[in-house]
């Protein structure tokens, strides 16, 4: 059977999409095929969304991970569903259900937002020496789970090799998302995140940024009722703030469409 799919990227957090294709079909067999960077479509994780009622701006989204595993939270893949979903529909507010977890989206035109929860901050949950010195990483989970150190340079940091350290360090680190983050300036940060899942440096990380937004405001480094600039590898950053009514954050930026195909999938 053939289905259409989407190439589209979330500040460079790359997914093959395709809408309207809830059916018994193992997607978690085709995650690793379709991802995969030399013989596939090439993604960092495969996007399965449909409508939960016809015509309802209710949409359930299933993020396969490009090694198969399934993301409980990808806020760039919602991201990305919400713009083809109003491209589609012409909604410009939707509600986006991922794991059984509801999230909000708007679109206005390639920027999207959508929101996120997190838990509470687990300072210093685990803490790496190296030769490069000491890391103390915080676990956040914000729908997935995430672990965020502060350190002075990003740039310095060989971090697929202090993530394989972190990795080794028991049950909360051998499945979480890693990042570092730096502070930029008042109410900026940037930030570089290995993905869970991907098993590699992502170009943007959304629920990263909020993971290490929230743990900024934590240490009294920003205020997360105003707009704080997560800067990433794609040079595309991302906004989060604070929802005004809800235990909540808005994580924004944009989204990219790369290109339109077809695919058989038995
Ligand atoms: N693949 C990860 C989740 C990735 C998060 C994503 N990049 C985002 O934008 O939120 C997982 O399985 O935990």
């Amino acid at each position: 059977m053939r289905v259409r799919f989407r190439k589209v990227h979330g500040a460079g957090n790359d997914f093959v999409l395709i809408i309207g294709a809830a059916d018994e079909r193992d997607w978690r067999a085709w995650g690793p095929r379709l991802c995969a960077r030399c013989t596939g479509v090439g993604a960092d994780g495969l996007v399965v969304s449909s409508a939960i009622r016809k015509d309802s701006a209710v949409l359930d989204v299933l993020c396969v991970n490009a090694d198969g595993s399934v993301a409980t939270l990808c806020a760039n893949a919602l991201r990305c569903v919400a713009w083809c979903a109003s491209r589609d529909h012409g909604w410009t507010t939707m509600r986006l259900v991922m794991s059984g977890v509801p999230h909000d989206a708007v679109v206005d035109g390639t920027h999207v937002r959508v929101t996120v929860e997190a838990g509470e901050v687990y300072s210093e949950r685990v803490t790496e020496t190296w030769p490069g010195g000491t890391v103390r990483f915080d676990a956040v989970h914000v729908g997935a789970e995430h672990l965020v150190a502060l350190v002075d340079d990003v740039d310095q940091l060989d971090v697929e090799s202090l993530v394989n350290l972190v990795r080794d360090r028991g049950p909360a680190a051998a499945d979480a998302n890693v990042s570092v983050f730096q502070l930029l300036g008042p109410q900026e940060l940037t930030i570089r995140t290995y993905e869970r899942g991907a098993e590699g440096e992502a170009l943007s990380c959304a629920s990263g940024a909020v993971a290490a937004a929230v743990a900024a405001a934590r240490r009294g480094l920003v205020d997360v009722a105003r707009q704080v600039r997560v800067h990433n590898r794609a040079g595309t950053p991302l906004t989060v703030i604070e929802h005004a009514e809800r235990p909540s954050y808005w994580v924004g930026g944009p989204v990219t469409h790369v290109f339109d195909g077809e695919l058989e999938v038995a």
